[in-house]
């Protein structure tokens, strides 16, 4: 459904002086999301994940360039394709509220995304699920508490009929029993055929519903994993930073990676680990090794095995 191949994604921007300075915050990214299934993309804060999802609906900022190819059902999108295909077989439940329109009721805002079926049954079930009363409805985007907003949000997103759901960290602020019935829509959604890209930083979140997990560092993806490769000491997985991630889950050992993410504009010159992993070589801060497929996922290492 989805493929997204050798994304780069720069900015520009001008200094004091007046340079234009380019950072470059994705580089040479590749996944793909299958119908009826859903694949979890985690990182940490800045990595990349919502200019990805933005990239691929089309609405990066004007000072963004996008290198690379995204191909949706075999297609390769384009600034036109993607007007056409936004919000009708593309949806995104985007990261900030904000997203919300501030003048137009609340009810109204999920009918209009509705295509097939009648829109008012649709909106009054995905209320019913979110618990939300009736009369929300009539409420304006201010009038609501940020779980409200976020389940908003999802319900325009899911009541749409798009193919392709990109989630944006949509759980923030939802409780359990919201986050459950978040999470369960999905699998829903993936079951009807649908590709779900659920983006979060929430790992443990990730591991419940997600049938693969890509994981984001530092604007590439390192690696892509099965649910199931997340067992144990993490033996089965591949990349040194998933192991990492893994072991600091405080379901598992709770332990700390040493370092931080570097920052976009000043990325080391080979693997963008290889500051902060304890197998980095001479080769390593040398070379940005390319992708290569491993054991049903791929890696992002030389010496993974
Ligand atoms: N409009 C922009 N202009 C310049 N840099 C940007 C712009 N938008 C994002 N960035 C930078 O790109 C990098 C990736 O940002 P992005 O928002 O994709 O991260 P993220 O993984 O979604 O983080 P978070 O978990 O905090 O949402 C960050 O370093 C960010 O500062
Ligand atoms: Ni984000």
């Amino acid at each position: 459904m989805l493929e997204v191949s050798k994304l780069s994604i720069r900015f520009t921007r001008f200094d004091r002086r007046l340079r234009q300075v380019h950072t470059e915050m994705i580089h040479n990214l590749h996944l793909s999301i299958s119908s009826g299934e859903i694949l979890a993309v985690v990182g940490s804060s800045g990595s990349g994940k919502s200019l990805l999802a933005h990239a691929i609906l089309g609405i990066l900022p004007s000072n963004a360039q996008v290198s690379g190819d995204i191909y949706f059902k075999g297609e390769a999108l384009t600034p036109a394709s993607q007007r056409r295909l936004r919000g009708k077989e593309i949806a995104l439940i985007p990261q900030s509220v904000q997203y919300l329109d501030p003048l137009m009721r609340v009810g109204e805002q999920v009918r209009q995304s509705v295509r097939q079926g009648d829109p008012a049954v649709l909106q009054r079930k995905a209320f019913n699920k979110y618990d939300l009363a009736e009369y929300v409805a009539k409420w304006f985007p201010f009038q609501l508490s940020g779980g409200m907003a976020r389940k908003i949000l999802i319900s325009t997103a899911t009541v749409s009929g798009a193919r392709l759901l990109i989630a944006d960290e949509p759980t923030p602020g939802l409780d359990d029993l919201a986050m459950t019935e978040t999470l369960s829509r999905f699998r829903q959604k993936a079951e009807e055929g649908c590709a779900v890209m659920l983006i979060t930083h929430d790992v443990e979140a990730a591991l419940t519903v997600a049938d693969r997990i890509a994981v984001l560092y530092a604007g590439t993806v390192v690696e892509i994993a099965l649910r199931s490769d997340f067992t144990a000491d993490g033996e089965m997985l591949r990349h040194p930073y998933t192991k990492a991630l893994w072991k600091a889950l405080p379901s598992q050992q709770f332990a700390a990676i040493p370092g931080v993410q570097p920052a976009p504009a000043a990325l080391p010159k080979g693997c963008v680990f290889a500051p902060r992993c304890s197998l980095a070589t001479s080769e390593c801060e040398e070379f940005a090794p390319e992708p290569r497929k491993l054991r049903h996922g791929e890696v992002r290492c030389l010496h993974a095995t």
